[in-house]
């Protein structure tokens, strides 16, 4: 069944504290904008961004069933269980919300990690993850600052300060995202 925008915002904000639904406001918010400015498609911006976190605060088991008996990427059940919740978040976004548009369930699956040969609608969710207004690290305003100038500037910046961060913490690294940042990286130096 497919949902109204009212009743997917009612449903999805319902699955998580106020301060992540907070922040979901602001990736919608952000998304739309990115889309305008950027060319996509504003609509479907705000539904992947609604969407993106729905199941950040399911219970590891159940993300680890959802992935186990779906047969989706099993190969992320070796990494950080924080990466888990974009997987089941895309497939949940099928099953239970009823979105069939495969660019918006990609811009959920691939929202925190990335991946080579991002589409459009890609870029802009995964993008507007890092600079919401309500994100406040160390380094997000020069991340800002990238994606006025491009998605694929932005996205190189946002993923930098990730893999710096994991690297300092000696955590593991999941690989797919050093990957969408190498792609970027080299369409990039393809422009100059
Ligand atoms: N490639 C990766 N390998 C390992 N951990 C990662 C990777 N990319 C992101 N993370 C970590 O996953 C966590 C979740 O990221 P994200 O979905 O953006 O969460 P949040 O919205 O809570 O910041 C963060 O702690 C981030 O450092």
């Amino acid at each position: 069944m497919a949902y109204s925008r009212e009743a997917l915002i009612e449903a999805v904000s319902a699955q998580m504290p106020d301060k992540r639904w907070k922040h979901t406001l602001g990736v919608m918010e952000t998304s739309i904008q990115l889309a305008k400015q950027y060319g996509a498609d504003p609509e479907r911006a705000e539904t992947a961004a609604i969407l993106h976190d729905v199941a950040k605060y399911w219970p590891v088991e159940r993300m680890k069933e959802i992935i186990e008996q779906n047969q989706l990427n099993l190969d992320l059940l070796v990494y950080d269980k924080q990466m888990w919740h974009s997987e089941v978040g895309a497939f949940v976004a099928e099953k239970d919300y009823g979105i069939t548009d495969p660019d918006i369930i990609n811009a959920i699956r691939f929202h925190t990690s990335g991946r080579e040969d991002m589409s459009l609608l890609e870029k802009i969710v995964c993008l507007a993850d890092y600079i919401e207004p309500g994100r406040d690290f160390p380094g997000v305003d020069k991340i800002r600052e990238k994606a006025q100038v491009s998605l694929e500037e932005g996205l190189v910046a946002g993923f930098d300060s990730t893999i710096s961060l994991l690297l300092e913490k000696r955590r593991v690294i999941f690989p797919l995202t050093v990957l969408a940042r190498n792609d970027l990286v080299r369409i990039l130096e393809d422009k100059i």
